[in-house]
């Protein structure tokens, strides 16, 4: 990576450090393993929450609340896209993998991206660097992010990439290469990353604050879709809690943004870790996206919403494939504990750090030469 030479600065080493030693903590049976509270996972229909009625939205936030300060996971349904647009994007991750050549991947290498972006083969880079000794086989991804084209409204024209720099670090197939792949991208992106803008209203109503209240963060917003895609194991393991697993697939991480939106192919496979230390397989649930509280949440409710740790093993003989939607807001905003979650006795646990800054961090860290 042409960027990891660079000097650290202090609120990078913050941004990595303090991930890591989060997910250290969780993995070895630290914070929160003392709650009572059972887990789960809910299903929340948010349909009610496009209704013209503030109550009818804060009924909907008061869920969404009480999902996040459980276990940071829970399914919305009434969401209002299409089945066929979910099953659309999910073909088109099939056909990149399977019908795209090697060397035409190759092309798109993620490591030709500063920003992380375009084409990775298993095994490229790891989640959870803890993994590195281990013989884990990441999937193959094939990351995009924003960019005013995919924008339903157009955005502000003011869109910085993680870094700060006024370009985009997108890089797409031919449309020779893998016939309207652009056109299904920016179908799907359009529609989740207005969700993404109506849902990050829905957390701000969920947090006692002004519906609009981060409406000005979110004007050229950093949403990463992924495309992934999970070979069949050639041995599946089922989940046993007394063993230690050999994780095929993705390893335990938590993810970096506002929250995720994630769609996939087969309900097996998602595995949340659970306050008492124990992997429970996200429960299916038809026709829904599962979402996800990621860091940027923790860090503004100063660890009050949690950013749940998560993994992937294809425990089924198939493969999988998944969409997830990382949403970051603006990436030259800053993100900083909100005044509401801090007290004399509770000092916030997160200094300031511009999203794209912590992003990126994150996003190196994932790598061996990191
Ligand atoms: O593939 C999945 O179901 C989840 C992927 C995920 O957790 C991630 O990419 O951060
Ligand atoms: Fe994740």
């Amino acid at each position: 990576m042409a960027t990891a030479t660079l000097p650290y600065s202090s609120t990078q080493t913050e941004a990595r450090q303090a991930a890591q030693q989060y997910l250290d903590s969780r993995l070895a049976n630290g914070a929160g393993s003392k709650e009572q509270k059972p887990f789960t996972v809910p299903e929340i229909n948010i349909a009610p929450s496009f209704s013209s009625s503030l109550e009818d939205r804060k009924a909907v936030a008061a869920q969404i609340h009480d999902a996040c300060t459980n276990s940071g996971f829970f399914h919305i349904t009434g969401h209002g896209i299409p089945e066929e647009t979910r099953q659309k994007i999910l073909a088109l991750a099939k056909r990149f993998f399977k019908t795209l050549p090697r060397e035409k991947k190759e092309a798109l290498h993620v490591k030709n991206s500063q920003y992380f972006r375009g084409y990775e083969p298993a095994d490229f880079t790891y989640v959870n660097p803890g993994d590195w000794s281990e013989e884990d086989a990441a999937p193959e991804t094939k990351e995009g992010g924003y960019e005013a084209g995919l924008d339903p409204t157009g955005g502000d024209g003011q869109y910085r990439e993680l870094d700060g720099a006024d370009v985009n670090g997108n890089v797409w197939p031919s449309e020779d290469d893998v016939p309207g792949f652009y056109e299904t991208i920016k179908e799907y992106y359009g529609q989740v990353l207005s969700l993404a803008r109506h849902l990050l209203r829905l957390f701000a109503l969920s947090l006692d604050l002004p519906e609009d209240s981060l409406d000005a963060m979110m004007t050229h917003p950093g949403g990463i879709a992924r495309l992934l895609y999970y070979t069949a194991p050639p041995n599946p393991q089922p989940l046993d809690p007394k063993q230690k697993d050999k994780e095929i697939g993705l390893g335990a991480h938590s993810d970096y943004e506002c929250f995720t939106i994630l769609l996939c192919s087969s309900a097996s496979g998602l595995e949340i870790l659970s306050p008492d230390d124990t992997w429970i397989p996200a429960p299916a649930v038809e026709g829904s996206f599962i979402i996800n509280v990621a860091d940027f949440l923790m860090r503004w409710t100063n660890g009050v919403y949690k950013s749940t740790v998560h993994r992937v093993v294809n425990r089924t003989k198939n493969e999988r494939y998944s969409v997830p939607f990382f949403f970051s807001i603006n990436y030259d905003q800053m993100v900083e504990t909100l005044p509401s979650c801090i007290s004399p006795g509770n000092p916030s646990k997160y200094p300031p750090i511009r999203a794209g800054e912590y992003v990126l961090e994150r996003l190196r860290a994932t790598a061996k030469d990191g």
